[in-house]
């Protein structure tokens, strides 16, 4: 006879949980929490896993779901992520992209022009830009840090010089430092139009990159996009200039 419990249990179920409930007979196995149940007299409450498992959240579900169709899509874009892979062949190609977007390039590039610069106007911005870029690479490696998400398995880890936060994966480094260069670039230089079409467009060959070579899932790179376009915002609204950084601008003048 069914205990007035399971009875209770079952007039309260969801309905979409009602058969798994409706299939407990007495012949049934029961779980480890009704186990305990029935051991002593007053029921222990369920453990919290049980009850995420029976009544997950909607943002729960929406989570699980965006989280397993970002692993399905990577795991089938990432078609340079070895020698042996399907467009194995484009791999060096896509990693002279990977170089063109990697923090040393853009540091110690920054760094030349500005000491090379013998115009204050081109001084600010670049010395700006530098910034930017330590800026981009401290929130990255923060952000890498907290999140700990590790990078698709299919990742050959042979990446021009890392840090160790760069296991990580969440978010793109490359995707947040070229969608900042890019809007920085498109503000503060004056180009030609097809030159500004081939900035962005290097963005994303930049972004798809990242995931053809099966260094990061599709979520990881679209949050970097993200997070590099609201940083170039932050840089913008703290913009550094002779006379908000006297003393800085005096290393610089020749
Ligand atoms: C060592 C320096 C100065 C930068 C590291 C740049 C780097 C390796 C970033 C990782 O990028 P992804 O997160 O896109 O893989």
């Amino acid at each position: 006879m069914p205990s007035p419990r399971g009875s209770r249990e079952r007039r309260s179920a969801r309905p979409e949980f009602a058969s798994l409930l409706s299939q407990r007979g007495p012949g049934a196995p029961d779980s480890p929490s009704r186990r305990r149940e029935s051991a002593g007299s007053a029921p222990p409450p369920l453990p919290e896993e049980d009850c995420m498992r029976l009544n997950p959240s909607f943002v729960g579900i929406a989570l699980s779901s965006l989280l397993a169709v970002d692993l399905w899509a990577s795991k089938r874009l990432g078609v340079c992520a070895g020698e042996a892979s399907a467009w194995g062949s484009a791999r060096p190609l896509l990693k002279v992209v990977e170089v063109s977007g990697h923090g040393i390039p853009w540091l110690l590039g920054t760094f030349y022009g500005l000491c090379q610069s013998d115009s204050s106007a081109a001084r600010e911005v670049l010395l700006n830009l530098f910034f930017a870029l330590v800026l981009d690479l401290v929130l990255v490696a923060v952000v890498k840090g907290i999140v700990k998400r590790p990078r698709p398995t299919h990742n050959k880890m042979d990446m021009f010089v890392t840090v160790s936060v760069d296991k990580y994966s969440f978010p793109s480094g490359h995707a947040t430092r070229a969608a900042l260069v890019c809007r920085f670039v498109l503000h503060h230089l004056v180009l030609a139009i097809p030159l500004r079409v081939l900035v962005v467009l290097w963005v994303l060959i930049v972004g798809i990159s990242r995931v053809m070579l099966g260094r990061h899932n599709v979520t990881d790179v679209l949050f970097g996009l993200f997070l590099g376009y609201v940083l170039y915002s932050v840089v913008e609204y703290c913009w550094l200039s002779p006379l908000n950084a006297p003393a800085l601008f005096a290393l610089w003048s020749h």
